[in-house]
């Protein structure tokens, strides 16, 4: 691959957000934050037989993916996203043809968005890596952070969980494409919760990369509160519920990559986000509250059959 003509072939010939002042093709792109917003900035990578297989992800499928795992990681900020900027590590043996494809998939996915592409970086590797720092605006009062949960506050989940774990069993058992495989090949970031909940004063929010467990805890440390959550309300797609129990189990509470949005809110709050919700079509469900931090340290439980047992990080963890 010929970097400098890959560079010359993704530059865009026009940027969608008026604040790019200079994009690609010079040592650094320079941007003006939207008036009365702050920048919002994540990074997630994703490495070939850590995050995907090509065996059965196509580069398509790859650039989709890693745009909107950072996308989703910009929406459970509360921001809007803006511009991305991406550092590839590629293997002698993958063509032009092939990254070409993966940018694709990230434009696909950025065009739905108004994103633009301000950046990056390319270098040869043993394997392949895509890293996006990604950035998006928010109104000051609007972030919405993992410190903001509260006393009394309810939990929700948007969709329904443990789809793209059964999406990557089925993948690796090489069942043809599905629903399923779908939700695990190219998830759709909760763009518009962001726009549904922006009335809504304080919500505390994560996303669900590692599993429910693991974000719920990220919640529970960073508001210093315990959370219970009842397992008999988590969405659950039925098409799933079938699954032996256990099984499903692992899949709804520590999976992840379902890049749905997990988070707290007050009562009052409840009924006009669910509402909200239910106009942009967005599946929203309670499962659970907020209670005052017992013991030494914050603890999320899981209720089942009037039974509390506590639930530690379950989620992925790289090792
Ligand atoms: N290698 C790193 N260097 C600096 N900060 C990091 C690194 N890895 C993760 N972080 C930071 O740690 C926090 C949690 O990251 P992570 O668990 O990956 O969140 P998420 O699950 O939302 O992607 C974030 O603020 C992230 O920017
Ligand atoms: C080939 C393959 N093996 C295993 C997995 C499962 N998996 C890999 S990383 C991960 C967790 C999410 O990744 P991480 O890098 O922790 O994302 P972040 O929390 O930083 O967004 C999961 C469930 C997968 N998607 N593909
Ligand atoms: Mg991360
Ligand atoms: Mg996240
Ligand atoms: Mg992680």
């Amino acid at each position: 691959m010929k970097e400098f003509d890959f560079i010359k072939q993704i530059t865009p010939s026009f940027y969608k957000q008026s604040s790019v002042v200079k994009g690609i093709g010079d040592d650094g792109a320079v941007i003006k934050p939207p008036n009365g917003h702050e920048l919002v900035v994540v990074a997630d990578a994703m490495v070939e037989g850590v995050h995907f297989s090509l065996d059965y992800m196509s580069f398509h499928d790859v650039g989709h993916r890693v745009l909107a795992a950072n996308v989703s990681d910009l929406c459970a900020m509360g921001s809007t996203p803006l511009y991305y900027i991406v550092t590839i590590s590629v293997p002698t043996q993958y063509t032009k043809e092939d990254i070409s494809q993966l940018y694709n998939g990230m434009q696909g996915l950025a065009k739905s968005f108004n994103m633009d592409l301000i950046g990056g970086d390319t270098t040869s590797s043993d394997q392949l890596m895509i890293s996006i720092t990604a950035f998006g605006s928010v109104l000051s009062n609007q972030k919405r952070l993992r410190s903001q949960a509260e006393l009394g506050d309810l939990v929700f989940v948007t969709g329904y969980l443990g789809e793209s774990g059964y999406g990557l069993h089925l993948l690796e058992k090489k069942e043809p494409d599905s629903y399923f495989i779908n939700r695990h090949k190219r998830p759709v970031p909760r763009y518009h919760f962001i726009q549904a909940s922006s009335r809504i004063d304080r919500l505390s929010l994560n996303d669900i990369s590692d599993g429910i467990s693991t974000e719920l805890n990220e919640i529970a440390e960073a508001s210093s509160v315990d959370i219970t959550i009842n397992y008999s309300q988590l969405p659950v797609h039925t098409d799933m519920a079938t699954l032996q129990e256990d099984w499903l189990r692992e899949l709804v509470l520590s999976a992840g990559e379902d890049f749905e949005l997990v988070g707290t809110c007050s009562k009052e709050a409840w009924v006009q986000l669910e509402d909200a919700c239910h106009q942009f079509n967005i599946p929203i469900t309670s499962i659970g509250q907020v209670r005052m931090q017992a013991g030494e340290r914050p603890t999320v439980k899981l209720r089942e059959e009037e039974r509390d047992i506590v639930l530690d990080r379950e989620g992925y963890e790289h090792s």
